[in-house]
């Protein structure tokens, strides 16, 4: 939309569709100054009325908005979305991915889909049969935004596996030194930050732990790792071009824009990494200078009409 005036200012109109809760992270009122200093205004969309009845919008914003706008920019699809929503599909581009050559390898922890029909008592029997090895973590099949979407745990030994309750996805627990890479995209922009994570799963755990250990939103109330004076061998940041082919590739394959990938890197390892988590629309009030990062990629939006 073009204002009148000598220097015909670009006024952007960002309709958002955000639970009050990421409203509150993210449209700090700081960022929302900012932006308006820029010609980018954020406006609520109601969800009660129709999109006809409100904007015009020059962008969407949304995590799970589904009505369309032939003339906006919706950010992003929701089919696309969709397929981060289910932990068996988030991760199967990561899967595919051929990331020979790029100073390091990226895959994901063997997983295991038990649906939602199945008897927790056939689990023991389907992780023999996958071949895999204990201790698993188990994840929520749907990612739905809800508390217990993110309840996890880690079953140590076979008979905990039947408390366990479907549908949930399995996955092989990675010793990673108790360090995450968040890897943040806001369009081509990757930001990393340091989370500590859970501590190594030794021999010793093994024998001496049985049963389930349930830690609920554990990557929430993980403190930044950033400040912390760290074993360089755990702490040094993925390489740089292995983060750009990945984020570019995933990018493509999800066809997203806004998303951040859990990443660890195997203990014991400089350059063996896996991604165990991939979210749409993530927390980015904590990622650093996301004012600005969010600001640029707006304008570039608008400019380029993706
Ligand atoms: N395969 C794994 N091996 C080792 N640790 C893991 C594995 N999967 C998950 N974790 C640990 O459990 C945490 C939570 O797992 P995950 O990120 O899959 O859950 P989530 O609820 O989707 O998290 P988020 O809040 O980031 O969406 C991770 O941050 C990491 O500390
Ligand atoms: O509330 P749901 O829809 O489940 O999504 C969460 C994501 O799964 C998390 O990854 C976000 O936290 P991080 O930005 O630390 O990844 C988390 O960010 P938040 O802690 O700022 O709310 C949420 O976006
Ligand atoms: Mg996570
Ligand atoms: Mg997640």
């Amino acid at each position: 939309m073009k204002l009148n005036g000598e220097e015909e200012e670009e006024k952007v109109v960002v309709g958002y569709a955000l639970t009050s809760k990421k409203k509150k992270s993210f449209l700090k009122p700081n960022f929302i100054a900012l932006a308006r200093n820029k010609g980018i205004f954020f406006v609520a969309i109601d969800l009660n009325k129709p999109m006809l009845e409100q904007g015009p919008f020059d962008v969407v914003l949304h995590k799970d908005y589904r009505h369309k706008h032939p003339e906006v920019t919706i950010l992003d699809p929701p089919d696309a979305i969709q397929h981060l929503l289910n932990r068996q599909s988030m991760l199967q581009n990561v899967a595919e991915l051929n990331l020979s050559d790029c100073h390091g390898k990226v895959g994901v922890p063997q997983q295991l889909v038990i649906t939602k029909n199945a008897s927790a008592s056939t689990i023991p029997y389907e992780v023999t049969k996958a071949g895999m090895k204990l201790p698993l973590v188990a994840k929520p099949l749907v990612v739905d935004g809800s508390a217990k979407s993110h309840e996890l745990c880690i079953a140590y030994d076979e008979l905990s596996l039947l408390k366990l309750e479907p549908p949930l996805v399995l996955q092989e627990f990675v010793n990673h030194g108790g360090l995450l890479f968040k890897i943040y995209i806001v369009g081509e922009t990757i930001k990393v930050v340091r989370r500590f994570s859970l501590p190594n799963v030794g021999k010793h755990e093994l024998l001496d732990v049985d049963g389930l250990f349930r830690f609920p939103r554990v990557s929430c109330a993980a403190a930044s790792a950033d400040e912390a004076d760290l074993d360089p061998n755990i702490a040094e940041h993925p390489p740089k071009p292995l983060l750009e082919r990945l984020a570019r590739d995933l990018r493509r394959r999800l066809g997203l824009h806004l998303f951040n990938i859990d990443m660890i890197r195997e203990h014991g390892t400089k350059d063996v990494f896996y991604v165990i988590d991939i979210n749409y629309f993530p927390g980015y009030g904590k990622m650093p200078e996301y004012e600005q990062i969010f600001i640029d990629f707006l304008l570039s939006l608008v400019k380029n009409k993706v």
